[in-house]
């Protein structure tokens, strides 16, 4: 047999990432996808390219991917540009109403239209939307009791315009995937009391991928994953593994209401919430389509 035709190993080894990528192709089909994009993960334009190829061609094979947005770098330079100081209370931005107001024009005006600009240069259709439109979450006003590291003790801080999802109403997501259209959706609701609320986005995307029972949750960020106290990542975690990190102190910052998005999540009915590195390029394909997971898996 004559074999100088055949194609050469770099062409072949295409063919098999494909065919690997087969069964999960079959699996995923007509799946919601629930994807977190952090502010952190959205600085490197070429990266930005590749997320929205991700999420484009995740679109094309017949998954619905929901894209949730963060922006909290950006909220940050506006408000300093702005002259507006700004401080967090465990990895929530305290927000008066003039806070308030420069968040939803950064995350609903400036990077909610980005990421459906870059969408749209990818190939795909994409609507901005926060949760403001038609309704999509109702929130309420957060009270968090912290420690006081000098009296030992806890206090009640008022973050002022900080919200958390009460209720989603999943009606314009499902309209949106039906006509063939991402939602993107910037982290801003509006309460009962008609007051705008500055929702943290993992809270934000967790509350939406609960509703919807996705198949994936994905948390892009800027880390590989939840890291231990050595710096090695940690692969896999449940509910209890994440309570004795946090309660060591291991898990802080960002990385706190991260990781109870993702618990909720879970707990909720979303088969599995993954932190990935939003550094790497097409970190979200590589965790689908083969069998090299990355980042941490959070499951009940
Ligand atoms: N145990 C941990 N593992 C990984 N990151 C951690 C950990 N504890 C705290 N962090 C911090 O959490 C950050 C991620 O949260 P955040 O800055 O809010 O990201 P994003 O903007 O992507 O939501 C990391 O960059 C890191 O500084
Ligand atoms: C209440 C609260 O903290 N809201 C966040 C919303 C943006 C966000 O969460 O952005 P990342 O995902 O990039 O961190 C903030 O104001 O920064």
């Amino acid at each position: 047999m004559n074999l100088d035709h055949l194609p050469d190993p770099a062409m072949l080894a295409k063919a098999e990432t494909l065919t690997e990528a087969l069964p999960y192709l079959q699996r995923y089909a007509g799946q919601t996808f629930v994807v977190k994009y952090g502010g952190h993960a959205m600085g490197d334009p070429e990266l930005a390219r590749d997320f929205a190829e991700d999420v484009v061609l995740l679109k094309a094979v017949g998954i619905n991917p929901v894209v949730v947005h963060g922006g909290g770098p950006q909220i940050g330079a506006m408000l300093k540009k702005l002259g507006v100081e700004t401080q967090f209370v465990n990895g929530l931005r305290v927000t008066d109403a003039e806070t308030a107001r420069i968040a939803e024009m950064v995350l609903a005006g400036s990077i909610n239209k980005e990421i459906v600009s870059w969408i749209a240069g990818a190939g795909g259709r994409a609507t901005g939307i926060s949760g403001k439109d038609a309704g999509l979450v109702t929130a309420r006003k957060v009270g968090r009791e912290t420690a006081d590291p000098l009296q030992g003790i806890e206090r009640h801080v008022d973050l002022g315009f900080v919200g958390e999802p009460v209720a989603v109403d999943r009606r314009i997501l499902d309209t949106l995937s039906a006509a063939g259209i991402i939602p993107v959706v910037a982290p801003i609701a509006m309460g009962a009391d008609g007051h705008t609320y500055n929702i943290n986005a993992d809270t934000m995307a967790g509350a939406i991928a609960a509703e919807l029972k996705a198949a994936r949750f994905f948390l892009l960020t800027d880390v590989a994953g939840v890291l231990d106290k050595s710096g090695a990542l940690v692969s896999d975690l449940d509910p209890a593994g994440i309570e004795a990190l946090k309660a060591d102190g291991t898990i802080s910052g960002g990385m706190i209401p991260k990781v109870e998005t993702c618990v909720n999540a879970v707990e909720q009915g979303v088969d599995a919430a993954v932190i990935l590195d939003g550094r790497i390029p097409h970190a979200m394909l590589l965790e689908i389509f083969t069998r090299q997971g990355a980042g941490t898996l959070v499951h009940r």
